[in-house]
C-alpha cells in the first residue's frame, strides 16, 4: 500500500474505528475484490465475535489492509461506497485531498524558489573564479557551445558519440538511466554542462531542448557541489543549507516527502574535490538513499574507479572539435560585441594550437587577445 494511504488510515483510525460497520454486504466486497483473504474474513468474524466490532475493525485497519497490493486502499473506498458507508469513503477522500494540495503547495513554493535561485545563480559563468577582485562574467547562454559526449557502450571500451539531448534517454536495458557519471579532464566544461542543464530547467520552457527526454520533464532539479554534502546527513538537508534562502520556511521532512514523491534529477558535480568521507554522497551513488531518483556526477577521471558498476549510463567528455573551438570563438567574441576575426586567427597559432582544444585555455586566450589584439599570444602569456 502506498504511504499516504497508510498515513490516511493512521491519521483516520478513531474516526474508523468509531463509524466503520463490518457489515456482511462490506465483508463479501472485500472478499471479492481480494482486498481480504477467506483466512482474514475468519480472522475478523471471529474477533467480532469474541470482542467488538471495533476490535476487529482495528486488526482490519491495522494487521490486513495496510500489507495489502497498493491497489487496496481503492478496492476497500469502492466496497464502503457500495455497501451504504459511502460517507466514510467521502471522508477518507478529502482527507488526502487536503494533505495532497499542501503537498502541492510546497512542491510548486520549491520549484519557484530552486528556479529562481538557478536563475540569478547560474546566468553567468566565471571563467576565473581564483581572481575574486576583477572577475569576468559570461552570460551562459550567450557563450554556451553545445558538447558532444561519448557514451560508453559496452565493457569492452567501445563509444558513441551523442549530444547533451541524448543523456537521458534510455540505453540498451530501455530503462531511465537513474545513475549517470560524466567523466572529463580539468577546464574540460563538465561543470559548464551541470550549470547549462539546471540553468536551462530553471528557465521553464523546453526551448532547444525539447527533442528528447530533456531536463524539463524533471518536476525537479537539484544542483549541487559535491562539497555540498559534506556534514549534512540527507539530500534535503543539503538542499536547505544550500538551495534555498534562510527565510524560505520548507521543512526538512517537508523537503523529504517533495523529493520522494517527484521526478528528481539530483545533479552533483565535481566528485573528485570532495569524495573523502562523503557518507551521503556515496549513499547516494549506491542507491541506499533515493535510488529511483536521477542522480548525474561529473568528476575527473579515475576517481569512481571502484564504482564505475553502480552507474547505468558512463559519459566520458573530450576537448573541443575543430568546429567547436570556432563557435566557442564566435560567440565570445559576439558577446564582447568585437570582430571574431583575431580570435579566429588564434586558433591557427602553431604555438598555441593543442591548448585551443580545452575549453577553459581557450576562453583564457580569448581573453588575453581581446586585451591586446596585437599581442601575439605565447603559451608563456597564458600560464
Ligand atoms: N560548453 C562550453 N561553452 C563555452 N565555454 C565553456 C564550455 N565549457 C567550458 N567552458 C569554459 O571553460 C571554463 C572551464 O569549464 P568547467 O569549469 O566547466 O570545466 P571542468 O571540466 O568542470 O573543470 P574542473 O575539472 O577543473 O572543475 C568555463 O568557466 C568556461 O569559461
Amino acid at each position: 500500500m502506498e504511504d499516504r494511504h497508510t498515513e490516511c488510515l493512521k491519521s483516520n483510525r478513531d474516526f474508523l474505528c468509531s463509524n466503520i460497520s463490518l457489515s456482511t454486504g462490506l465483508l463479501a466486497k472485500l472478499t471479492k475484490s481480494g482486498v481480504i483473504t477467506d483466512e482474514h474474513l475468519q480472522k475478523l468474524l471471529n474477533i467480532k465475535r469474541n470482542d467488538t466490532t471495533k476490535a476487529a475493525v482495528l486488526e482490519f485497519l491495522t494487521e490486513v489492509l495496510p500489507r495489502r497490493a497498493p491497489e487496496a486502499f481503492n478496492l476497500f473506498l469502492e466496497a464502503l461506497s457500495k455497501s451504504a458507508q459511502k460517507h466514510i469513503a467521502d471522508h477518507l477522500k478529502k482527507w488526502l485531498g487536503d494533505v495532497c494540495s499542501e503537498d502541492a503547495g510546497t512542491f510548486e513554493r520549491l520549484r519557484a524558489e530552486l528556479q529562481s535561485h538557478y536563475k540569478r545563480r547560474l546566468a553567468s559563468i566565471c571563467p576565473m573564479p581564483w581572481q575574486q577582485d576583477t572577475s569576468i562574467y559570461l552570460n551562459l547562454t550567450d557563450v554556451f557551445v553545445e558538447r558532444q559526449l561519448k557514451l560508453k557502450t559496452n565493457n569492452k571500451g567501445d563509444e558513441r558519440i551523442v549530444t547533451m539531448d541524448d543523456l537521458f534517454t534510455p540505453q540498451q536495458t530501455k530503462e531511465i538511466p537513474r545513475r549517470l557519471l560524466i567523466e572529463g579532464n580539468p577546464g574540460i566544461g563538465k561543470s559548464t554542462i551541470c550549470q547549462t542543464l539546471a540553468h536551462e530547467w530553471g528557465k521553464q520552457s523546453c526551448g532547444r531542448h525539447c527533442r528528447t527526454l530533456c531536463v524539463h520533464s524533471f518536476d525537479l532539479v537539484l544542483y549541487f557541489h559535491a562539497g555540498d554534502f559534506i556534514d549534512e546527513e540527507s539530500v534535503a538537508h543539503a538542499v536547505q543549507k544550500h538551495l534555498l534562502p534562510s527565510d524560505c520556511r520548507i521543512t526538512t521532512s517537508e523537503l523529504q516527502g517533495v523529493i520522494e514523491a517527484k521526478n528528481v534529477l539530483i545533479i552533483v558535480d565535481a566528485f573528485d574535490e570532495a569524495n573523502a568521507g562523503n557518507r551521503t554522497l556515496d549513499r547516494l551513488i549506491k542507491g541506499d538513499i533515493l535510488r529511483h531518483k536521477t542522480l548525474l556526477i561529473t568528476s575527473r577521471p579515475n576517481f569512481l574507479q571502484n564504482k564505475l558498476s553502480l552507474f547505468d549510463s558512463k559519459f566520458k567528455v573530450e576537448g573541443y572539435d575543430k568546429e567547436e573551438q570556432l563557435k566557442h570563438v564566435e560567440r565570445y567574441a559576439a558577446h564582447q560585441n568585437i570582430a571574431s576575426a583575431p580570435f579566429e586567427s588564434m586558433l591557427e597559432e602553431e604555438s598555441i594550437i593543442d591548448l585551443c582544444s580545452n575549453p577553459l585555455n581557450l576562453t583564457l586566450l580569448c581573453l588575453l587577445r581581446e586585451e591586446d589584439t596585437q599581442l601575439m599570444i605565447t603559451r608563456t602569456a597564458l600560464y
